[in-house]
């Protein structure tokens, strides 16, 4: 579907494979919950919001497929399928959030080919409305975003983290829109680099000034006084802090160092008040994500790695959390967060 990171079409879960970003723009059908399941765990589709796209589509798809069952086991199938959504990958809370949307309807309907219809029908809604949401966030940030300022970013919080548009990178695009001047440093954001791949290839397409940098790099252009503010995305909205990209707190310790502006992005179904930081599971992936590069081993075998894919950032180091009704300036009052 044109315009969109994640869609249905005749047989499946259509999605962009963003691994092959920037040098090829191709599509995949995922026609079955497993394929879908892994295009999660190899971020061909990544990004909180649309990994909660991903699970209401997967539902939709696990539906289809128990259609060609008995109706017996029509609704032990679907659940079936959506643990192995759920699971996929732990630290986003919007995939779970997606599958339970949908899967919740799904166990109320007793009719296999009702249920199919319904939950196909939530997930386009509940796409529409990811997409809506994003520039709702646009607009409520855009605000915070001088005219003529550098924005730092990392990671890619865009259109392809989402059903389009984006959050952090929704702001950006909002402030644009507003007829703001804006350039943006994009922080490669090792070890998968979507920073550089993603963010500095939607930003490029939409003609929005933006520069490069190594991970490392950030806090010596804050130091310089290069950076005006930083916005970034969000997994996982906790009662006491957030998560997000690896990284992210390295560079909210440093904003603080320097007392630039430091804001988060992200809709409301990213909020979890149910959990303190300390209960979320990090994911930590595989090895030779860190330890070799473009082919090229980079780390001796015998030598050990760590590769965890989020840090947890607390909101004393966060100016304010931007959502689709507002920025949050006072998290640990606000009601999302009073669990
Ligand atoms: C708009 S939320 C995007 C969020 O998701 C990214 O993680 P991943 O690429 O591993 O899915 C990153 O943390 C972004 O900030």
């Amino acid at each position: 579907m044109e315009g969109r990171t994640i869609w249905w079409e005749e047989g499946g879960v259509g999605l962009i494979d963003q691994t092959l970003l920037p040098g090829r723009y191709e599509h995949v059908v995922c026609t079955t919950v497993r394929r879908l399941v892994v295009a999660i765990q190899r971020l061909e589709v990544r990004g909180a919001p649309a990994l909660g796209v991903a699970g209401a589509y997967g539902i939709a798809l696990a539906c289809s497929m128990a259609l060609q069952e008995s109706p017996d086991t029509f609704h032990q199938s679907v659940q079936q399928d959506a643990a192995a959504l759920r699971s996929a990958r732990p630290t986003a809370v919007n995939l779970a959030w997606g599958v339970d949307q949908v899967l919740a309807a799904v166990m109320e309907e007793d009719n296999p080919a009702a249920a199919a219809h319904l939950a196909l029908r939530l997930a386009e809604a509940l796409a529409d409305e990811d997409e809506a949401i994003c520039r709702l966030i646009g607009s409520h940030g855009a605000g915070i975003i001088p005219d003529g300022a550098t924005v730092l970013t990392h990671c890619n919080a865009g259109a392809l983290a989402c059903s389009a548009w984006g959050t952090a990178l929704g702001v950006i695009r909002s402030a644009v829109a507003d007829g703001k001047d804006v350039s943006v440093i994009s922080c490669e954001t090792r070890p998968l680099l979507q920073g550089s791949r993603l963010t500095a290839w939607e930003l490029a397409r939409d003609a929005i000034p933006v520069t490069t940098i190594i991970d490392s790099q950030a806090a010596y252009l804050m130091q310089k006084g290069e950076v005006d503010l930083i916005i970034v995305g969000a997994d996982r909205i906790c009662r006491d802090g957030l998560f997000n990209k690896i990284g992210t707190y390295m560079h909210a310790v440093t904003a603080r160092y320097h007392q630039i502006p430091f804001y988060v992005a992200a809709p409301k179904s990213t909020f979890d008040p149910s959990r303190s930081v300390l209960d979320v599971i990090v994911e930590e992936r595989e090895r030779d994500e860190v330890a070799a590069f473009c082919g090229v081993r980079t780390v001796p075998d015998d030598v050990p790695v760590r590769n965890y894919a989020f840090d947890a950032t607390p909101f004393d180091l966060v100016s304010g959390i931007i959502t689709e009704e507002g920025i949050i300036t006072r998290p640990y009052e606000h009601p999302w967060l009073v669990p």
